[in-house]
């Protein structure tokens, strides 16, 4: 029983390891990876705190070593799907009425034992599942994953103490209660902390949730399930399955207690889940929340004001930091005239300095792309610009999939603004670029807004305050986080509440109060001390 109003600790966000060579943890991780890779690990769903097994048993393999063989997990079908949403309806009950202090606490301890002892193999499976450099792992399996779990803890607080005011005689109060019925957290192969957030955040507010992941990230997810559990999470609050994403829809849409869905994934998936739950929105118990944070087409443009060599890292770390496969990835730049040849010698010669290759080795900046799938996907990308008319191909280009999905972070230079590569997410390592007059500031603005349908990120280059404040005023709605004289990548939970809207998403802002309160349904209740004991006003006289 509660008998305090509790402070949670202040949040900061998780310091960011170097492993630099000749530090503790750049041993300890390399330890941690070369026993992985001695090893077969058999990963099975969890329902209902359960080992669950299905019948289709599927490889897990490096994305830059695709014939090593990490360990097995056992995809299920319909069943494992309804038993893990019978298990979240059962476990609600007492879940939603334990008091949340002490659901905070596990979700607080989750973010210590992974900060302390799992973070070597957190960022050791992301890197050899989801083929992440060292770097990449440690800001997101470790850093975002904390930062998420220990922020939501001092977020949902905020919502909680969030109150009306109550007049003479009158006590109001506002209760924020967990969804009715479940949530159900369909999750992308990306990021690691996007992963375990989606299911975690739903959690915190009481709510119960059938947790899908993508096959690719399988192998990390396991471990944040194994985490949660050791934190003390209660079986049937997080239900982890795998199974084929359409046959689950099908249970989980259909089902009348369907009360949310915690969504990050391509748009295609998301409108195609969105119309599901549309046709089926009659049957439902109350109306299901929809968030969906989804794909982008993220923009740089540069002023002829701007700063070259810091226009060439970001076009390089928003570019090609984890081979381009992040929303906010930047895949479409406009560069004036003026600054085009310093910024295409930097950037060419910069380039070639990267080095391309397995995750075991912490010298590699640039890994593999996720699988076959998106392997055919971007090189098909790049066959149709090396052979289109009007597009130069101005960096990489080459592609091999024998080892490992590699494909070189490639650039390609365009003087058809709408060429596709300019306007479809690819979601892998190319970028193209667009060079405009500098006379043409304003008008490429617009182009800039019009272009894409996404609207997720952006970054402005500019020297000029002028022209940054009227850039910033025309791309109002081309992006829900923009970058000014930075790349346009890497929120940090806390700094830059991260999400966009148009195709990008609902925009609900994960890793802030602004998603957590889409995972609670408000009472208002109103309390008469004195209650009246006559219907008649004053004004009626007697
Ligand atoms: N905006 C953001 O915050 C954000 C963050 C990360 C990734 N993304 C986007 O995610 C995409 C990359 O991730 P992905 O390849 O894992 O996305 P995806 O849409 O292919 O898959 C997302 C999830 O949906 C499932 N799924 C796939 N097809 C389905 C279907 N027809 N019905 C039901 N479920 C289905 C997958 O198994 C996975 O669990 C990119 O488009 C990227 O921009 C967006
Ligand atoms: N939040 C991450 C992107 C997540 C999508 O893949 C960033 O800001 O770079």
């Amino acid at each position: 029983m509660s008998t305090g109003f509790f402070q949670v600790p202040n949040p900061i966000n998780e310091p960011i390891f170097s492993y630099a060579p000749g530090t503790k943890e750049r041993e300890q991780l390399a330890n941690k990876i070369k026993e992985l890779r001695a090893q077969e690990i058999e990963v099975s769903m969890r329902i209902n705190g359960k080992d669950v097994r299905g019948d289709k048993k599927i490889a897990m393999n490096p994305p830059h070593d695709h014939k090593h063989v990490l360990g097995y997990y056992y995809e299920g079908g319909k069943k494992e799907i309804q038993d893990a949403i019978d298990s979240a309806l059962s476990a609600r009950k007492e879940w939603a009425s334990l008091s949340w202090e002490k659901r905070a606490a596990i979700f607080l301890k989750a973010a210590d034992l992974s900060a302390t002892k799992y973070r070597m193999e957190l960022n050791a499976r992301t890197m050899l599942g989801q083929s992440k450099s060292v770097y990449q792992a440690e800001i997101d399996a470790a850093c975002e994953w904390v930062d998420f779990l220990r922020f939501n803890v001092h977020y949902a607080t905020q919502i909680y103490a969030d109150q009306p005011i109550s007049s003479p005689g009158v006590w109001n109060r506002v209760e924020y209660r967990p969804l009715e019925g479940f949530i159900y957290a369909l999750t992308p192969f990306n990021f690691t902390a996007i992963a375990g957030n989606l299911p975690a955040a739903p959690a915190l507010m009481g709510n119960t949730v059938v947790w899908k992941p993508s096959p690719q990230q399988i192998y990390s997810a396991d471990l944040l399930m194994k985490i949660l559990e050791e934190a003390g999470l209660p079986k049937g609050v997080i239900n982890l399955v795998f199974a084929d994403g359409p046959e689950a829809g099908d249970v989980v849409f259909g089902h009348k207690d369907f009360a949310g869905i915690h969504f990050t994934g391509s748009t295609k998936v998301f409108q195609l889940i969105w119309q599901k739950i549309g046709n089926n929105i009659s049957n439902y118990k109350s109306y299901p929340r929809i968030v969906g944070e989804t794909g982008g087409k993220d923009f740089v443009i540069a002023h002829p004001s701007a700063n070259v060599p810091a226009l060439v890292t970001a076009l390089i770390r928003g570019a090609f930091e984890y081979q381009g496969q992040k929303c906010s990835a930047a895949s479409r730049a406009y560069i004036p005239k003026s600054i085009w040849s310093a910024t295409k010698e930097l950037l060419i010669k910069e380039l070639a300095t990267i080095k391309m290759g397995g995750t075991e080795d912490f010298g590699n900046f640039f890994n593999a792309v996720i699988d076959a799938r998106a392997f055919a996907k971007i090189t098909g990308y790049i066959d149709l610009a090396k052979k289109s008319s009007g597009v130069e191909l101005v960096a990489g280009g080459n592609y091999d999939d024998s080892k490992g999905y590699f494909v070189e972070p490639t650039v390609f230079v365009t003087d058809d603004p709408h060429f596709v590569t300019m306007e479809e997410e690819i979601f892998g390592p190319v970028l193209t670029i667009y060079v405009y007059e500098d006379s043409e500031w304003e008008k490429t603005l617009q182009l800039v807004d019009s272009t894409s349908a996404y609207a997720l990120t952006g970054a402005i280059f500019s020297q000029d305050v002028y022209a940054l404040s009227e850039a910033a005023k025309v791309l109002e709605n081309a992006a829900g986080n923009l970058y000014l004289n930075d790349k346009c990548t890497g929120a940090v939970v806390g700094q830059q509440p991260f999400g966009g809207a148009r195709a990008s998403g609902t925009n609900d802002k994960a890793g802030s109060y602004l998603n957590l309160l889409r995972w609670v349904s408000p009472r208002t209740i109103k309390e008469v001390f004195v209650s009246p004991e006559d219907y008649r006003y004053p004004f009626l006289g007697n």
